[in-house]
């Protein structure tokens, strides 16, 4: 294999992965050799290396293989030359003596993730369903007196957490220069501070996350789970918050809906300002193309896109702002690879497969399963006979979903709940409609379950 097939696997890898998990686990990783079906790698330390054939091993076989080099193990072997273990991230200064004061933290082991410079807030556009998000993002990226803190940002994939929180750290890169502004997922967190662990250099990364001005953490909803890096998180959390210096979290849902988050870390998350970036609407998907067709117009000069195009994919594409634009580019490459007008049959020609997965409806089936899986209950339960009211309302949960989601009449979803009568199943749908009206943690838990199946 030549060094340019593994740059095209990994750019293959790219696109499986998704950008955060490409820069820290597989930008690091140095192909030593290739044979008898043994990939071998070099790492910077055995945890990541753990790490990759954990989460990541099956990709990376399939992509060398699909290149032509079929691959059955991949080997990684410690890197003997020190090198940083992240090429974003330097490596932590090496350990001083413990009697000796330490000196502060240098400017750039404070770098953390590479900030996408497409993600500015001109670049943002607005509309009712992220308008808040965006505000109280203006807000800190404005910098001066912290008001509230931390700014939590969550919403489901692709909605534009990521984009908000670069436009602020550059922002505020911008504004006060001097400042120490730290970006990066959580997941890079919780790789930072095991590195830290393995080098004894523990005290260092807390001087480091402490020395910071502004903190901004992706993805929280990774940490949940990993108890010592939950542990980490909550005192950094609570240092920084102390010195008054400002947080942003952002998680694909709200502090209180973490599954094996702790308690005190979501009641932390919660005293902040908490936004919600909703669904988007149809007017926000056609301003999202609008402005990206303008610039592809500027690229492309001279391709056409004949009226009513971007229209009939806004209303088309409902999934995710990221499938939107990633159909778009298609579009435009396409027709200027063809050089054709961009036309509604070019449009459907070309964005079939695209066109087709938005066009998918979600089932009874996936419905149930969803909710006997949110609430913890046996999927069994959904259609057998029981009363319990842990058992009832969650059926009645689905019932109601089930109704919304789908085209399917009242006497259907009573024959998919075990042959229950059609009465039975409107008066699940109304208790759930009573219900919501008070009670908030039900009205979050049916926001949270539409969203995860319409994702
Ligand atoms: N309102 C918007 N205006 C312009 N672009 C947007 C908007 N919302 C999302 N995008 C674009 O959609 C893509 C996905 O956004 P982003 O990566 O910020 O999503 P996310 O919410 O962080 O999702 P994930 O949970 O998958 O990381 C990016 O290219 C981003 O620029």
């Amino acid at each position: 294999m030549t060094n340019e097939t593994w740059v095209q696997v990994r750019e293959g890898l790219l696109k499986r992965v998704g950008r955060n998990n490409f820069v820290t686990w597989i930008e690091p990783l140095r192909l030593m050799g290739l044979d008898e079906g043994v990939a071998r790698f070099e790492v910077p330390t055995l945890f990541f290396g753990d790490w990759v054939q954990r989460n990541f091993a099956d990709h990376i076989r399939m992509r060398l293989t699909e290149a032509g080099s079929p691959v059955e193990r991949l080997e990684f072997a410690v890197s003997n030359t020190p090198r940083a273990p992240l090429k974003e991230v330097k490596a932590a200064a090496p350990a001083a003596p413990a009697a000796r004061a330490r000196p502060a933290p240098a400017e750039e082991d404070l770098r953390g993730a590479p900030l996408d410079a497409r993600f500015t807030f001109d670049s943002f556009v607005v509309g009712k369903p992220n308008e808040l998000a965006h505000a109280a993002a203006r807000r800190v990226a404005e910098g001066g007196p912290v008001t509230f803190n931390p700014l939590f940002l969550y919403g489901g994939v692709g909605l534009g957490k990521t984009h908000l929180m670069h436009a602020i750290a550059h922002d505020l890169q911008k504004r006060q220069p001097g400042a120490r502004v730290l970006y990066l997922s959580a997941e890079q967190f919780m790789y930072r501070f095991v590195q830290a662990l393995r080098e004894r250099e523990i005290l260092g990364f807390k001087e480091l996350f402490r020395s910071v001005d502004v903190l901004m953490v992706d993805d929280v909803q990774f940490i949940a789970g990993k108890d010592s890096t939950q542990e980490e998180f909550f005192h950094t959390f609570n240092a920084l918050v102390d010195q008054n210096k400002q947080i942003v979290i952002s998680a694909d849902r709200a502090p209180g809906e973490i599954k094996d988050l702790e308690e005190r870390i979501k009641s932390r998350l919660q005293c902040g300002l908490v936004v919600d970036l909703h669904p988007t609407d149809y007017e926000l998907r056609l301003g999202i193309l609008q402005q990206k067709a303008d610039f592809y117009r500027e690229q492309y000069r001279g391709l056409v896109i004949a009226d009513g195009v971007l229209e009939f994919l806004a209303h088309r594409i409902t999934t995710n702002v990221r499938v939107l634009e990633g159909a778009l580019t298609r579009l435009f490459a396409f027709a200027s690879l063809v050089g054709r007008e961009i036309t509604l049959d070019l449009a459907q020609d070309c964005l079939a497969d695209i066109l087709r997965a938005s066009d998918r409806k979600v089932t009874i089936e996936e419905i149930q399963r969803k909710v006997a899986e949110h609430y913890n209950i046996r999927l069994s339960d959904m259609i057998g006979p029981k009363r319990l009211r842990t058992i009832a309302r969650p059926r009645q949960v689905a019932m109601y979903l089930a109704k919304q989601l789908t085209p399917r009449s009242l006497p259907e979803i009573g024959r998919r709940f075990g042959g229950r009568d059609h009465t039975t199943i409107m008066h699940g749908v109304r208790k759930i409609e009573e219900l919501m009206a008070t009670d908030s943690q039900l009205a979050d838990d049916l926001q949270l379950l539409r969203r995860l199946l319409q994702a």
